[in-house]
Parts: structure tokens; sequence; C-alpha cells
């Protein structure tokens, strides 16, 4: 996993602070995509390190689909500049593209053909695809995505999250530099999602960069090693993973029978008491949660608790969750299951 490029800016307007462009495998600037006076994507500054597991995170609408659009030169950008593989786009497009393996709208499968043969003919159109191993390439790729037992039936008899992961085989029919993946998980079902996020990660660990979009913050959390969060066209933060988690406004709860002096002696330290409803410990109203724990060793509050006689059942010391810290960042809740 490469995270020397990693372009860590986390929050903020999602201005990227890149590392060697060299080390990037997809990067823009500024770059927006307008509908008549709406802008989809508004000036993002992508930037994927090569190696990672790239989550593209947002909401439905956020403009994640519209930016890998534009990413694979299937619409063309209003403003800014893109690079895949450290090359200009859409420049470079005939010399990029087959180093890209892409799964967005699901490409067109012919229902009366089976699996293998839908994936025969599709790798047959592909003028860089050696004709000697196409039986075993498609072979291979339908038993990596599950569907081997299925390879011989009709399209048309698929189900929708066979239709996914035949979309998947297609996109890994060669080797790739580089997966861009809109929402591969739409559709399936539990043991369907487990299998292709099994699948995503193997697929980093032979080294491709996998650019994944997804609107479950579980998902990504499982999947990426980076992240970057959409939010009404903007990125409002990207970077590793765990720099966005420590990013987090970190908490402290006080278990107490004597909540109303803790909150008073947690208010003269600096910190700000607040509501305790998330902690799970509010039964009988004896926990009292406070933030702006920075800069504070815990050990002084304890110490400042029991000065002023307040009883201390317990003392936690906890991260904001990534969930707490993206909603911070859009204003939104995610779906956080998946
Ligand atoms: N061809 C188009 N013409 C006009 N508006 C569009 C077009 N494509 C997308 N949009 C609008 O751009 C915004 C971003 O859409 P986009 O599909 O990129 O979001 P998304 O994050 O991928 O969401 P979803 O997961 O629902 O596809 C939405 O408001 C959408 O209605």
């Amino acid at each position: 996993m490469n995270e020397s490029g990693a372009a860590a800016s986390v929050g903020g307007t999602g201005r990227a602070t890149l590392g060697d462009p060299a080390d990037l495998a997809i990067e823009t600037h500024q770059l927006v995509k307008r509908f008549g006076h709406r802008s989809a994507v508004d000036g993002i500054n992508l930037a994927v390190p090569r190696g990672s597991v790239f989550g593209f995170l947002g909401p439905n609408g956020s403009g994640k689909t519209t930016t890998i659009r534009v990413l694979l030169g299937l619409a063309s950008a209003s403003s800014g500049n893109v690079r895949v593989l450290g090359r200009d786009m859409p420049q470079a497009l005939a010399s990029v593209l087959p180093d890209v393996g892409a799964l967005v709208e699901g490409p067109g499968f012919y229902p009366f053909l089976s699996g293998t043969g839908n994936l025969m003919r599709l790798d047959a159109a592909d003028p860089h695809a050696p004709s000697s191993t196409r039986r075993v390439r498609v072979q291979d790729a339908l038993e990596r995505v599950g569907l081997s037992h299925a390879a011989g039936k009709k399209v048309r008899a698929y189900s929708l999250g066979m239709k996914q992961r035949l979309g998947l085989a297609n996109a890994m029919l060669r080797p790739r530099k580089l997966l861009v993946l809109d929402e591969p998980t739409n559709g399936l079902d539990p043991q369907g999602t487990r299998e292709v996020r099994t699948l995503v990660r193997s697929l980093a660990a032979g080294g491709t960069t996998v650019f994944v979009s997804s609107h479950l913050l579980a998902e990504v959390e499982q999947m990426c090693s980076h992240v970057g969060v959409m939010s009404a066209g903007r990125l409002v933060a990207q970077g590793p993973l765990e720099e966005l988690r420590s990013a987090g406004q970190a908490h402290v709860v006080v278990q107490t029978p004597d909540v109303d002096a803790a909150a008073r002696v947690l208010t003269r330290l600096g910190l700000v008491p607040g509501d305790a409803a998330g902690t799970g410990l509010t039964g009988g109203n004896t926990a009292v949660m406070a933030t702006g724990i920075n800069g504070h060793f815990p050990e002084a509050i304890v110490a400042a608790l029991v000065a002023d006689g307040v009883g201390i059942r317990g003392f936690t010391v906890e991260n904001a969750s990534l969930e707490e810290r993206f909603v911070s960042l859009t204003g939104e809740g995610f779906d956080v299951v998946g």
C-alpha cells in the first residue's frame, strides 16, 4: 500500500497538498462539471495515491458518479484538469483506458447470451486483449466474482446482483493498474457484498489501485485505506482513513452520581459539557460528557474532579467516530450499515 503520496487534506476545502504527482493514480485540479447553471462537481482536487483503495464517499446526489464519468472520459469537464495514471485526460484517453478497468453503469450485456458468452464478446471487442488467453481469462474472472456456477446461464436469468458481479468480472478480464468501481455492492445480497469487499481488498493487495464509490460509511471503513468525502459537489475531506479518524474531536465521559458538580468542574477546566445521550450511560442521570479535552491530561481532569469531591464511577476518553466526523463535515447523516 502506498501512503507516501497521500494527499492529506483532512477537512476544509478538500484542497490537496500533493506529494509527488508520480505517486498519484488519479489527480484532479479544480475539476468542475456543470449541468446548466448547476455545478454537480464544484472545483474538486482529488489525489488518489497509487496502490490505495480509495473510498469515494458521499450521500446520493453528491456528485460521485458525475466525477467518475469525467475521470473515465464518459463526460467532459466544464473546467479544471484531470490526470489518470500520470497522463492528462482526456487527451491521453486511448493510451490510458487499456490500463483501467471500470464498473460504472452496468455494461450492455446481451440477455440471450450466457455470462461466459457476454464476457467473450466484450473481451473480443477490446483490441488490447489477447485472443489466445481469452477463454482462460474469462473463466478466471467469473471464478473470482463467484459466478462460475452460472457461467453457462443466460444473463436474462441473472439477478441484479449477478449482473453486478458480471460487470466486475468484465472490469477484471485483464490485469489493470486502476479499477474504478461505482457503487459495486449495489443490488448485492449480504453474502455477495462480503465477497465483493474481499475481492476489492485482494485486488489492491496485488498492486492495483482501486477507486470505489459508496454511500455506505461502514463499507468504506472495511475496504479502504484512503477516503474522499463528497458533499453537494464538493470534496470536503480526503486522506488516509486513519488520519481522518484521528482528526475527530475526542471527548470525555464521566460516570458519576454528581453530574451537576462534575459539569461545573469540567467547565472550570475549559471543557465543554454536552449531551451524554449518545454514550449509552445516561440511565438515572449518572454520566456527563464533555468535548474540548485537547491539551488536557486525563489524569489532571480526574484529579480536579476528585479534589472537588465528585464521586467517579467511571472515566473514559473517546475519540470521535468516523461517522461523527463525517456528519460534522457534511452536515448530513450517512447510511452506516451495509
Ligand atoms: N445528465 C445530467 N443532467 C442534469 N443533472 C445531472 C445529470 N447527471 C447528474 N446530474 C445531477 O448532478 C448531481 C450529482 O449527481 P451524481 O449522480 O453525480 O451523484 P452521486 O453522488 O453519484 O449520487 P448517486 O449515488 O445517487 O448516483 C445530482 O443533483 C444529479 O441530479
